[in-house]
Parts: C-alpha cells; sequence; structure tokens
C-alpha cells in the first residue's frame, strides 16, 4: 500500500506562506497581479480559469480575466498581449492553451514579455531551463518536482521514466529531474517496449492523455508514481495510471484529482509573486 502525495494539502502549505509573502509586498505598495487570457468556450480551460482567478483572490493576488470569442483573430490576440506587456499592474500573463485553429500558438506565446511568462512557455525562458539559467518554470513540471522532494527520498541517481514529451510537460519535466541528478528516460508514442521501460523506473512520471494506460505490472515495487494526466471519462476524473492497480505497487502516488492539478496552480501563484519581486528587484 502506498502513501498518498497529497497535492491539495502541500498546496495549501505554500499557500499559506504565499499569502503572507504577498500581504508583506501590498504592504509596501506592490501587489503582485495575474492576467488571464482565454479564447473560446472549451468548458475544461473555463473550469481551470475559474479555479485560477479563485485561487488568486484566496491569497491576495490581483488578477484580471479576459474571455475572448473564438473568432478573434491572432492579430488582435496579440494587440492584447501588447497591451497587458506594458500594463504595471500586471506582473504575469497566461493565455489558456490550447488556442483554436488558425492560431498561431508558439508565436502568441512569444509576444509575451519574458519576464511576464508565468507560464514559462517562452522560448527564452524554456532555453534559461535547458541551460540551467534563472527563469520561470512552467507550472505543471515544478509542481511534480516539488511533490516529489518532499517524500524526502533524493532523485540523485534514481531512475526517472517520463511518458510524454510535450514542450509544457513532458521535455520540462525530464530537463529538472536532471538538474536533480536523476537517469533520465523520455519515453512517447513512437517508444517500443513501453512496458519494459516503465517497468525499469524508481519514479514514473506520467503526462500522456490516454486513460488508466500505466497499468500495476508496469509498476516496479516500490516505485514512485506521478500521474500527471487529467482525462474526463463518463463525467468523471481519471489520470493516465491505474490507481487501484498502481497503489499497491508503489511507495509514494498521487491522486487524480487531488495530486499534481493543484500543485501546477500554486506554482503559477509563485511565479506570479516571484514575477512582481523581479520587477520590483527584490
Ligand atoms: N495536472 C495538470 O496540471 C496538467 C495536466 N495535464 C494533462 O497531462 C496529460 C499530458 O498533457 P500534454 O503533455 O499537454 O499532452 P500532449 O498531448 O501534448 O502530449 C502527450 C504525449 O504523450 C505521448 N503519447 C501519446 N500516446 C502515447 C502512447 N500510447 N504511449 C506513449 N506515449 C504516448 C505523445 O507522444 P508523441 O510526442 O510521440 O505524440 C506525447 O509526447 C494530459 O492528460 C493533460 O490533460 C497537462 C497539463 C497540466
Ligand atoms: N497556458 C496554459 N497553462 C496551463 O497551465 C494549462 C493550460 N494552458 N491549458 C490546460 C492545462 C491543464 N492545466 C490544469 C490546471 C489545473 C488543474 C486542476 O486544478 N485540477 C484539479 C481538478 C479540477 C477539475 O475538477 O476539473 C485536480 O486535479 O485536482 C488541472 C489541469 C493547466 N494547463
Ligand atoms: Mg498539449
Amino acid at each position: 500500500m502506498a502513501t498518498i502525495i497529497d497535492g491539495k494539502r502541500i498546496s495549501s502549505e505554500i499557500r499559506e506562506s504565499l499569502r503572507k509573502e504577498v500581504e508583506l509586498l501590498k504592504s509596501q505598495g506592490m501587489q503582485p497581479g495575474l492576467a488571464v487570457v482565454i479564447v473560446g468556450e472549451d468548458p475544461a480551460s473555463q473550469t481551470y480559469v475559474r479555479n485560477k482567478a479563485k485561487a488568486c483572490e484566496d491569497i491576495g493576488i490581483y488578477s484580471e480575466k479576459y474571455e475572448l470569442d473564438a473568432s478573434i483573430t491572432q492579430h488582435q490576440l496579440l494587440e492584447k498581449i501588447d497591451e497587458l506587456n506594458s500594463d504595471s499592474r500586471i506582473h504575469g500573463i497566461l493565455v489558456q492553451l490550447p488556442l483554436p485553429k488558425g492560431i498561431d500558438e508558439q508565436a502568441v506565446i512569444e509576444r509575451i514579455s519574458a519576464e511576464k511568462d508565468v507560464d514559462g512557455f517562452h522560448i527564452l525562458n524554456a532555453g534559461k531551463l535547458l541551460v540551467g539559467q534563472k527563469g520561470f518554470v512552467p507550472c505543471t513540471p515544478a509542481g511534480v518536482i516539488e511533490m516529489i522532494r518532499r517524500t524526502g527520498v533524493s532523485m540523485a541517481g534514481k531512475h526517472v521514466v517520463v511518458i510524454g514529451r510535450s514542450n509544457i510537460v513532458g521535455k520540462p519535466v525530464s530537463i529538472l529531474a536532471l538538474q536533480e541528478n536523476a537517469t533520465v528516460t523520455i519515453c512517447h508514442s513512437k517508444t517500443n517496449n513501453l512496458h519494459e521501460m516503465v517497468k525499469m523506473a524508481d519514479i514514473v512520471i506520467a503526462a500522456v492523455g490516454r486513460p488508466q494506460m500505466i497499468t500495476g505490472d508496469m509498476i516496479k515495487d516500490g516505485a514512485i508514481v506521478i500521474d500527471v494526466g487529467i482525462n474526463r471519462v463518463d463525467g468523471k476524473l481519471v489520470g493516465d495510471v491505474n490507481y487501484k492497480e498502481a497503489e499497491e505497487k508503489a511507495s509514494f502516488i498521487t491522486p487524480v484529482p487531488g495530486g499534481v492539478g493543484p500543485m501546477t496552480i500554486t506554482m503559477l501563484l509563485q511565479n506570479t509573486v516571484e514575477a512582481c519581486k523581479r520587477t520590483n528587484n527584490i
């Protein structure tokens, strides 16, 4: 039986200390501000955006939400970003992905000033992460590493197997694990023998987007299992890991919901506070 890594509990601990930090900044006339931009009416995106706004309010971060019509042109979206780039109340800008077809996501991300890119998706922040310089680290990968850290198990020398190689989860979390001195294997849809790869892992990080594809027989006894997947099946949220099977084998495991999801939002809050501090040379 595995110990649960409780993302909600860890999140409330971190948010409590962020709340104090925000209070102090506000008392010095500096309130961190986040702008969230959402294009179109994807219901899942709207849930996340609502959660983000509520989380900001909870800890005293100023937030603005822009709900733009799906028919907006790329040019109009870029103009909105320019406006937010030069707004001194706004320290962090998040454009909810995915964007409607016809809009070049990378062009939009690149338009956000790197200093306000609290998602850590801008090419400058991606480059900084790769070479080990201080920038903004993507929120989900940062949350994953924080959860592993809190198990008390050092990643040094451990075999971390990541399933998924997206720019927002798989690749950056792999780089972070490497920085923690893990030996890292990255798997994807063209990987041969996924089963054998995962079976070798001391730490499994699943970021695939396929409900319960990581089954119990793929997990080595005593492994740490981090489930990034968010899949809606018959109206219920399930991860990429078959939780029931995996928890029989794992030493530590994250649940879905209540695992990586809340940590993602917490890291977004942390990056926004950090962006405000950097702007003010703190
Ligand atoms: N908890 C949170 O806060 C967050 C959760 N998520 C969730 O995490 C999951 C991954 O998200 P994201 O990285 O954006 O997803 P993407 O769809 O961008 O990437 C999925 C990756 O999984 C790989 N893959 C797909 N099928 C298989 C397979 N059968 N075997 C092995 N690898 C496979 C793909 O390989 P290839 O590159 O070859 O196509 C790709 O690299 C989703 O469920 C998403 O909802 C995402 C962001 C935040
Ligand atoms: N620019 C951008 N940045 C993102 O960080 C980003 C994005 N676009 N697009 C979509 C993905 C997905 N994502 C989640 C955030 C929180 C939860 C979360 O809070 N999940 C809760 C449950 C929420 C629910 O009930 O639906 C949980 O797992 O407990 C999930 C997923 C951020 N993403
Ligand atoms: Mg994606």
